[in-house]
């Protein structure tokens, strides 16, 4: 893995997830999740399988119409749920029918009536505007996303050359030599040679192969690479492989990456900040760093303890914790939110954890 350094990561924000929500029927993948990327920085988004970083991911570059919450890139709305505004509407409905079935008429009710229909047509309006700005697909090739294993889903039949130039083709991009130019560089770019352009997928080791989803990501200069598990698949010798060339991209390039994992210790390094995200809620966002040092919520904790050291001594004490939820919240009565606990450290807390986090803080 490579070596942590502190890119400056500039405070601009170039990525803003505000209160999404992704449900599909009953499930709720992703539900009232916040956060924000800054320009030049590794955004690493943890939690074990099914927690909802994917649909998260997907969400952003708008592979679903989201439920509700907004997306802003560069401050520009690209992606908007109506969500929020129909729950609205409902419970003005709902609201002032309950007020006329206790019986109350008159002025009073005309008053509430008026209040109805104004909240209403203001939610109606955050529709249009909402669907709207679902509809501009401006931004979205500026993002780009890498997977797990990237060219998987790809017609065998094609070469690299097609491969990496596919985005630049849709993009409008006629003049073959331009293409290869494009081609040529951005196999360099990620350690391949342009020999291999002619090539064939299957002809690539799984460390390559990754490569390829890299330089066909990276041919369209985006300023946001969204890389979903990119080396859950493979070795761990080839894994450090892929890290360190996205970090070096990263700092060649200025790129900015939402890096998505299940496994803590494969962000640790490469990550400026942490969200750990469980059961489709984000319940702890702090820097690298802090979330290290510092973890509060017991399903960081959890997370943490299943990271195992080169330490043979520390490993024979290594106790696994598990995470309840029911046995660890009380949520009856005391709800929880997401809480800025320490500057730039939030976690997923009701008020009375809230109080004894900020004092196990004051004790660090
Ligand atoms: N298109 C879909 N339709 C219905 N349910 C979905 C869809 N996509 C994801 N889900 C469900 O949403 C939840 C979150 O899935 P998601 O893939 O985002 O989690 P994840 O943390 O990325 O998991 P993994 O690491 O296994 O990909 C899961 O319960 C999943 O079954």
């Amino acid at each position: 893995m490579p070596e942590k350094k502190n890119v400056a990561s500039s405070q601009e924000t170039l990525l803003k997830v505000e209160h999404l929500c992704q449900y599909f029927k009953e499930n709720k993948a992703v539900d009232d999740v916040s956060f924000e990327v800054k320009k030049g920085e590794v955004f690493g988004l943890v939690g074990e399988s099914g927690c909802g970083k994917t649909t998260t991911g997907r969400s952003i570059i708008k592979l679903y119409n989201i439920t509700s919450g907004n997306v802003y890139f560069k401050g520009e709305r690209i992606a908007a749920g109506t969500g929020s505004y129909k729950w609205e509407i409902e419970k003005a409905k709902k609201a002032y029918t309950a007020l006329k079935k206790s019986g109350v008429s008159g002025e009073k009710l005309k008053d509430a009536k008026k209040k109805r229909d104004e909240v209403i047509a203001e939610q109606k309006k955050q529709i249009r505007l909402a669907q709207e700005d679902q509809k501009r697909r401006r931004a979205v090739t500026d993002i780009q996303m890498i997977f797990q294993d990237p060219i998987a889903s790809i017609d065998p039949r094609m070469t690299v050359r097609q491969i990496i130039a596919e985005g630049l083709v849709i993009r409008g991009e006629k003049d073959q030599k331009k293409i290869d130019e494009e081609v040529y560089r951005v196999l360099e770019l990620v350690g391949l040679v342009r020999e291999h352009a002619g090539r064939y997928p299957h002809e690539f080791s799984g460390g390559q192969r990754q490569r390829i989803g890299v330089a066909r990501a990276v041919v369209m200069n985006p300023e946001l690479i969204i890389a979903d598990e990119p080396v859950s698949a493979l070795d761990v010798s080839i894994q450090a492989q892929v890290i360190n060339l996205l970090d070096d991209l990263r700092h060649k390039m200025g790129l900015t990456i939402l890096f998505i994992a299940h496994d803590l210790s494969v962000v640790k390094y490469f990550s400026d900040r942490i969200g750990v995200m469980y059961y489709g809620k984000m319940v702890e966002l702090a820097d690298s760093d802090e979330l290290f040092k510092h973890p509060l919520h017991p399903y960081t904790r959890s997370l943490l303890s299943a990271i195992p050291l080169p330490d043979p001594h520390y490993e024979k004490q290594r106790q696994r914790i598990t995470y309840v939820p029911l046995k660890e919240h009380d949520y009856t009565v005391d709800k929880p939110s997401f809480r800025e606990v320490a500057p730039g450290h939030f976690v997923h807390c009701n008020d009375a954890e809230f109080a004894r986090y900020k004092e196990q803080m004051k004790g660090n």
